[in-house]
């Protein structure tokens, strides 16, 4: 069977500028939600990811395989560094468009295996916006910044209303969410 290469982000999609309040380079993006198992430092087991605003639409993602990451022995679990992408580009879309998107679909190359004790380096940028959806795509790179290539992974993002948090996620959590503080209403773009 021969593979066809699709172009990436599909024709129709246009450029995304960064929202005017999007955070600028060098910016540190903290912890969305402490209990988030991808960013959240509430969680032993999570991926304590951490993430700067790079130039342009770009992030910059970082965090280190531990034993409770394990899939082979020694070795991160698949689906695991998938989470991981999922949280670079969500941050990346959420943070440089300011629009709450969710993902629709996410797409991994797994290039090389990731031993526990590394440092996975992610590099997520936006790649332009169709309508609702959002396209962004993210290299991870082994134990440096032009370590070589562990993992690849394309994203479709689907801009949705507060509501879809609101009316599917559970009440207290979405409670704790909000005493964390952020920003959310005063500086996003909430009506897709
Ligand atoms: C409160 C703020 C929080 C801030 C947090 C910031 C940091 C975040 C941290 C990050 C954490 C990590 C982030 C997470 O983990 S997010 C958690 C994982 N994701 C989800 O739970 C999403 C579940 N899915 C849904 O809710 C719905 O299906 C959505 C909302 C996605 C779409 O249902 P909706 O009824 O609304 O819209 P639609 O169906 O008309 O679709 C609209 C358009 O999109 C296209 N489409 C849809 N799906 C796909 C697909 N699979 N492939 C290709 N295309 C797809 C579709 O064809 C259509 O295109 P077009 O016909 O218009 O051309």
């Amino acid at each position: 069977m021969t593979k066809q290469a699709q172009p990436w982000p599909p024709a129709g999609a246009e450029p995304a500028p960064a929202h005017p309040k999007a955070p600028g380079p060098g910016s540190e993006l903290g912890v969305h939600f402490t209990e988030c198992f991808g960013c959240g430092d509430e969680l032993e087991g999570g991926l304590h990811l951490r993430s700067t605003v790079a130039d342009g639409l770009t992030v910059r993602s970082r965090f280190t395989v531990t034993k409770n990451h394990q899939g082979a022995p020694g070795l991160a679990h698949g689906g695991l560094l998938a989470c991981a992408f999922d949280e670079a580009l969500g941050t990346t879309v959420g943070n440089l468009l300011r629009r709450p998107a969710v993902t629709g679909r996410l797409e991994t190359d797994f290039r090389r295996p990731v031993p526990v004790g590394s440092t996975l380096h992610i590099e997520a940028r936006v790649d332009g916006v169709g309508g609702r959806k959002i396209y962004a795509s993210a290299d991870g790179r082994l134990d440096a910044e032009d370590g070589p290539v562990a993992v690849r992974a394309r994203g479709l993002f689907v801009m949705v209303g507060l509501e879809h948090f609101t009316s599917h996620g559970d009440p207290d959590a979405i409670e704790k969410f909000r005493e964390q503080g952020r920003p959310v209403r005063e500086d996003w773009d909430i009506n897709p």
